[in-house]
């Protein structure tokens, strides 16, 4: 079954190490098909190097496993919530992406600085607060819930990632493959932006109609934050 997005999912899940977003196990993909009503997950704990296309975990959306032979990862019930949250995602990416992972280690987000931020995400990245105490029984699930909680107020479309604090970055897109693009990007604005500001440390965010001009030249006239 599905297992056209079985190969998607398992070259999307392929190109984190190939960016150099993951070592070891440390991240996950998935993408879903809504008609359907299943999204399909990277199993847990298996090396990039042994992962087949036959080993993705095809889910339903209540968070049943439907069909594989290993455990999905163990994020899928946070991909899920965001699947939920998020009508038009199609795909989600967690990785432990050393810069990403610093700034939400530090529990920073990550200002516009520049260009290349501006080309893909509008305004700052925000980073989601960690759980605290009975938040922690349903770890994986809080953290989704937390994520759409951070995005209550802001465009999930115009900014795809979010750095969870004391863990990580998760990102999204329209399909697997610009969710992982989307999580590059990420890594490349999170090391930027770290950079920056040990070269200058009272370094500010990028005028914004420079942010506005770059947002809109790459994603049309409806794309301004809250201007749709
Ligand atoms: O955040 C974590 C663990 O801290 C997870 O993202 C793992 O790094 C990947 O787990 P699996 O996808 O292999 O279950």
């Amino acid at each position: 079954m599905l297992e056209e997005l079985k190969q998607i999912v398992y070259e999307a899940n392929m190109d984190l190490p190939k960016y150099g977003l993951v070592t070891f196990t440390w991240g996950n993909v998935s993408a879903i098909d809504r008609e359907k009503g299943y999204f399909v997950i990277k199993p847990s704990g298996v090396d990039y190097d042994k992962l087949k296309p036959e080993d993705m975990v095809v889910m339903d959306l209540e968070g049943n496993k439907v069909e594989g032979k290993y455990n999905p990862s163990s994020d899928t019930a946070t991909h899920l919530e965001l699947y939920k949250a998020f009508p038009n995602i199609g795909g989600v990416v967690h990785t432990h992406s050393p810069w990403a992972t610093s700034w939400a280690q530090a529990g920073r987000g990550i200002p516009c600085y520049g260009t290349t931020h501006a080309d893909y995400m509008y305004g700052e990245i925000p980073c989601a607060r960690c759980l605290e105490g009975k938040e922690f029984d349903e770890y994986e699930k809080n953290t989704g819930l937390l994520i759409v909680e951070t995005f209550k107020e802001k465009d999930y479309e115009a900014v795809p990632a979010v750095l969870c604090k004391n863990h990580g970055p998760f990102t999204w897109g329209k399909n697997a493959h610009e969710a992982v693009h989307n999580a590059v990007v990420l890594e490349e604005v999170a090391k930027m932006a770290a950079r920056c500001e040990m070269i200058n440390p009272e370094v500010k965010p990028a005028p914004q109609d420079l942010q506005d001009k770059h947002y809109y030249r790459k994603h049309g006239a409806n794309a301004y934050y809250g201007q749709n």
